[in-house]
C-alpha cells in the first residue's frame, strides 16, 4: 500500500475530546459493561479515557500486530488471547475499544472472538465501519490519521507546493 493522499493529524488535546465522545455515545447504550477489551496498543489510550469516564474497572487486552511497515498491513497475528471469563456468552457485555478501524479486518478478527461484545472504535473509514457498533468520525479510505503518540514537530510544505504542476 502507498502512502494514503490526505493526513489527519489528530493532537492529544482532540484525541482526548473525542475519546470522551466516544464515552457520552456508550453512556447512551443501554448495557451495563463488565469489562473492557482494549486492542493493544492503539486501543490503550482511548481505553483509559472510557474507563475513567465510564467507571469500568475491569480491563482486558487482546493484543494482534497487523500494520509491521507503517502503512503496510501484514498477516495479522495474536500475540495475546482474551482470558476465557470474558469470553462467556459470546462476550455479551464486554466492551471492545480500539484508536480506528481501517480495512476492518482487526475488528473482524476481535468480533469473531466474542460475537455479541460491542465494539467502539474513535475514528473509522468506510471499509472498517460496518464492523464498528460505536465510533465518533469517519475520515476517507485514502487518508490516514496521524496519531499523537506517533509524531514529533516537523517543517510542513504549503499545499500550494504540493498541488502545483
Ligand atoms: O482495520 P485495520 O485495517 O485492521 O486497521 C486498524 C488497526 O491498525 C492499527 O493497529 P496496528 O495493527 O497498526 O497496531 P498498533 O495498534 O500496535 O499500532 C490500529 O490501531 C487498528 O488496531
Ligand atoms: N493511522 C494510524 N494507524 C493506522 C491507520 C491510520 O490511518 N490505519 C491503520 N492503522
Ligand atoms: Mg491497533
Amino acid at each position: 500500500m502507498s502512502l494514503p493522499e490526505k493526513a489527519f493529524p489528530v493532537s492529544w488535546d482532540q484525541f482526548h475530546r473525542d475519546a470522551r465522545a466516544l464515552a457520552w455515545r456508550l453512556a447512551g447504550v443501554n448495557v451495563k459493561w463488565r469489562a473492557i477489551v482494549c486492542i493493544t496498543r492503539g486501543g490503550l489510550v482511548p481505553a483509559a479515557v472510557i474507563s475513567r469516564e465510564l467507571g469500568i474497572r475491569l480491563i482486558e487486552t487482546v493484543c494482534v500486530a497487523s500494520y509491521h511497515d507503517y502503512t503496510d498491513q501484514g498477516e495479522l497475528r495474536i500475540l495475546k488471547e482474551i482470558s476465557p471469563e470474558l469470553l462467556t456468552n459470546d462476550g455479551e457485555g464486554v466492551l471492545i475499544v480500539d484508536d480506528l478501524t481501517d480495512t476492518g479486518k482487526t475488528a473482524a478478527i476481535v468480533r469473531a472472538m466474542m460475537p455479541k461484545a460491542h465494539f467502539a472504535a474513535i475514528y473509522a473509514k468506510p471499509k472498517g465501519r460496518p464492523m464498528i457498533d460505536t465510533f465518533v468520525t469517519e475520515v476517507s479510505q485514502d487518508t490516514w490519521i496521524y496519531f499523537p503518540w506517533d509524531m514529533g514537530f516537523t517543517y510542513q510544505k504549503p499545499i500550494a507546493d504540493s498541488t502545483a504542476g
